[in-house]
């Protein structure tokens, strides 16, 4: 099996402090796969270092056959400005860049895209609301549109389910199981199990080092979940010093 990212003795932190330490392991192309772990286990950091917006501090991420442009990235909602004057419309185009450039005129086939986006994730007749009157279902909606466009090889999703109501998450799972089901590869970071069991066959546990990566069956134990916790105890507290040797 080819692999989508593979992280080679990875270490991610801040300051060079390690949020996340000496992560080893493969995402296969067009696997499913949820990242989960306690509050502060790197999780967030780890999609970070995959975009390529953190730098690692030691080892490296790399890519099999896709680019860093092949990435689309959902941060989590609070991360996203929404005070910025764009109407859904705006923001949608937004995942055209790539295409049209920062500054390009959308075309009438653009438009058309924007709008299909739009209405594929069931925002039909939103086009023109600013951005900051949506309600948070609504803006998750608008950003899935977003990645609809961007048409990327490789998901990375920050939480993307948080603080949305039941019937927005499963519409929103539907697009996620499209994507899988064309061969993109999806990384998600999730905190809701039932979530996680019901969706995503594959999962990656994190306590800011690697618990386990596997069918999610075997990883979502209570043995694993009661490990995560003690690697994690001192997670609430800033990262603190690695105390292994870099080999
Ligand atoms: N920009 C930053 N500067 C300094 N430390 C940071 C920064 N972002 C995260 N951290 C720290 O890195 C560690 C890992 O954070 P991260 O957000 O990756 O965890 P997480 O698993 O996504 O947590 P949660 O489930 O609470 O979202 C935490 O101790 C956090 O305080």
């Amino acid at each position: 099996m080819t692999y989508a990212v593979a992280f080679k003795d990875l270490t991610l932190g801040y300051d060079r402090h390690p949020a996340v330490h000496h992560l080893e392991t493969r995402i296969d192309e067009g696997s499913l796969t949820a990242i989960v772990g306690p509050n502060g286990a790197g999780k967030s950091t780890l999609l970070k270092g995959v975009t390529g917006a953190l730098a690692p501090l030691e080892g490296r991420v790399s890519f099999g056959t896709l680019a860093r442009a092949d990435i689309a990235y959902l941060p989590q909602q609070s991360e996203i400005d929404r005070t910025f004057p764009l109407s859904v419309m705006d923001l949608v185009a937004m995942g055209l860049w790539r295409r049209t450039g920062a500054f390009g005129q959308l075309r009438r086939s653009d438009r058309r895209s924007v709008r299909d986006a739009i209405a594929a994730v069931g925002l039909d007749g939103f086009e023109n609301r600013p951005i900051g009157s949506l309600s948070g279902g609504q803006m998750q909606r608008t950003l899935f549109a977003r990645l609809l466009l961007q048409d990327a090889r490789l998901v990375l999703l920050d939480e993307p389910f948080t603080a949305v109501d039941a019937r927005t998450t499963a519409d929103l799972i539907g697009v996620v199981r499209n994507w899988h089901g064309e061969g993109r590869t999806i990384l998600a970071v999730l905190h809701d199990e039932d979530v996680v069991r019901s969706h995503f066959p594959t999962t990656l546990m994190l306590a800011r080092e690697m618990v386990t990566h596997g069918p999610t069956a075997q990883v979502l134990t209570a043995e694993n979940r009661f490990r995560a916790r003690q690697m994690c105890e001192a997670c609430a507290g800033p990262p603190h010093i690695c105390g292994r040797s870099a080999a």
